[in-house]
């Protein structure tokens, strides 16, 4: 069945979890490194034993701060820690520590851009809270593994107003929040590696309708693409269901990637009565002005102060401005390479169109290739200078993607260098004009392609080193003659 979604508007709101990256945990002295092996990075405060009593991080504090504060929330001069109880077995206290009615940050907004609309977006609050162990499950379901080392990982979670009106919206926001907690240096961020994750409430309701539809929450997606596709699928199927004159059931819904779906995990007769208190073992957070001055003072230049900079100092388009500085080592990289060129513009365009186009046909991150942006910049002063080509420099660049030698001792060792010497380009074009007579012949009866596949010849003679601007010049000269 069609359904026609015209009719409908989509509100969309998102609880979005990033991982502080602390040395230890949020209540003790445990380590939070990933990828040690099962149950060793525990104890007694972790595992909830009889007796024992959390103490707070202050890292984990302070970068909760920043955070909320780079997302233009307003920090409370009291910030208080509850108790959210409930029973399951990632959980060794049967309650998990987190923040109700007085968390870290409140009211926040950040700027999002869609189809080059800029549109704010509310954000509810920012809270602390400690995450949960590890559920393997095996044995066809009989039996589940149970790992705590993440147990006790601070984590904050960002809540957005349903401000939300399409799933490329909810993108847009996740790689925005992606970006400043990037820039903020208080997460890696990586949805693939479960250090950001993000819960997806979604309803549609009737074009002109002044209240929301009823909500679904989308669980378990694990990259970007698998929000935005798991929310274009959910608008699909609540708009079949409304379109049949249906109810929508509130409930928690988990994506399963490999059919493509979302499956319904929890009704809303199972929700959860948490049952909040405040936690009576550990004391009351005072956040006083001076602690929030020196926390303030310690934020970076954001992702948009960045991208409107690169603009005006640099001539950027918005578009290549945006690209640039939604991750920050793509920025960092950038920057880095003006201090060997000062061709901003050589670098952007090197960088939208080789780098990443190399990085995104490889699924591959900036890090994941050896380029450095020392090697960008003596590259482009090697092609300014006559050195190399453009066309040579491609064959550099991909060099440098796979060695990170830098570009001089490339064109060195592959002998790389252009040929500028006339003598020995005159020599190729006159040869490749004597072997063509039909193309010289289409040129003189005015066919402007011709020219354009002798160039061609030449340079495939020359092995694609002959200067370009020579050949051009010179063959003009033999066919003109
Ligand atoms: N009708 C709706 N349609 C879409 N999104 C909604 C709707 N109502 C609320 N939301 C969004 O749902 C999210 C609710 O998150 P919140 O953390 O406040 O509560 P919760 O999901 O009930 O609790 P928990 O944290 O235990 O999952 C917010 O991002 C909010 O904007
Ligand atoms: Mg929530
Ligand atoms: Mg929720």
């Amino acid at each position: 069945m069609r359904i026609d979604m015209a009719k409908y508007e989509t509100v969309i709101g998102l609880e979005v979890h990033v991982e502080l990256h602390t040395k230890s945990k949020i209540f003790c002295g445990c380590s939070t490194e990933f990828g040690a092996p099962p149950n060793t990075h525990t104890c007694p405060v972790c595992l909830g034993h009889p007796g024992v009593l959390p103490v707070l991080n202050r890292q984990a504090v302070e970068y909760a701060m920043k955070a909320a504060m780079a997302l233009n929330c307003t920090i409370g001069d009291v910030s208080k820690f509850d108790r959210k109880n409930y029973f399951y077995p990632d959980s060794p206290k049967a309650y998990q520590i987190s923040q109700y009615d007085q968390p870290i940050g409140l009211n926040g907004w950040i700027d999002i851009e869609v189809d080059g609309q800029t549109k704010r977006i509310g954000i509810t609050r920012l809270h602390l809270e400690e995450d949960a162990g590890k559920l393997t499950h095996v044995d066809g379901g009989f039996a589940s593994l149970v790992d705590f080392n993440r147990v006790g990982t601070p984590l904050i979670e960002i809540v957005s107003e349903p401000d939300l009106r399409s799933p490329e919206e909810a993108r847009a926001y996740l790689e925005k929040i992606r970006a400043i907690m990037q820039y903020c240096d208080v997460s890696d961020v990586k949805m693939e590696e479960g250090s950001m994750r993000c819960d997806a409430n979604i309803s549609l309701r009737p074009e002109g309708q002044a209240e929301f539809g009823i909500r679904a929450e989308l669980k378990n997606m694990n990259s970007f693409r698998g929000v935005l596709r798991g929310l274009e699928y959910e608008q699909f199927r609540q708009g079949e269901i409304l379109d049949d004159g249906g109810v929508v059931v509130q409930e928690t819904r988990r994506w399963d990637e490999a059919q493509g779906k979302t499956l319904s995990m929890r009704g809303k007769e199972e929700a959860h009565d948490y049952r909040y208190f405040p936690d009576p073992d550990l004391i009351v957070l005072h956040i006083d002005d001076a602690w929030k001055e020196s926390i303030r003072a310690s934020i970076p230049e954001l992702p948009d102060a960045r991208k409107s900079r690169y603009s005006t100092e640099y001539g950027l388009t918005a578009y290549d401005a945006g690209v640039l500085t939604s991750s920050k080592p793509l920025a960092d990289f950038f920057e880095g390479s003006l201090a060997y060129t000062k061709d901003a513009k050589a670098v952007a365009n090197w960088m939208m169109g080789d780098l990443l186009g190399y990085l995104n046909s490889g699924g591959l991150e900036l890090s994941e290739v050896k380029i450095t942006p020392q090697g960008l910049g003596e590259m482009i002063g090697l092609i300014a200078g006559g050195t190399i080509s453009s066309k040579i420099a491609k064959t550099v660049f991909k060099e440098m993607l796979e060695s990170g030698k830098l570009p001089a001792a490339i064109v060195e060792e592959k002998g790389l260098v252009q040929i500028s010497d006339e003598g020995a380009i005159k020599q190729i074009v006159e040869a490749v004009v004597a072997a063509n007579p039909q193309s010289v012949e289409d040129y003189k009866a005015g066919k402007q392609k011709a020219i354009g596949f002798l160039v061609g010849q030449v340079m495939k003679e020359s092995k694609g080193k002959a200067n370009p601007g020579l050949v051009n010049t010179l063959l003009a000269e033999v066919l003109n003659s």
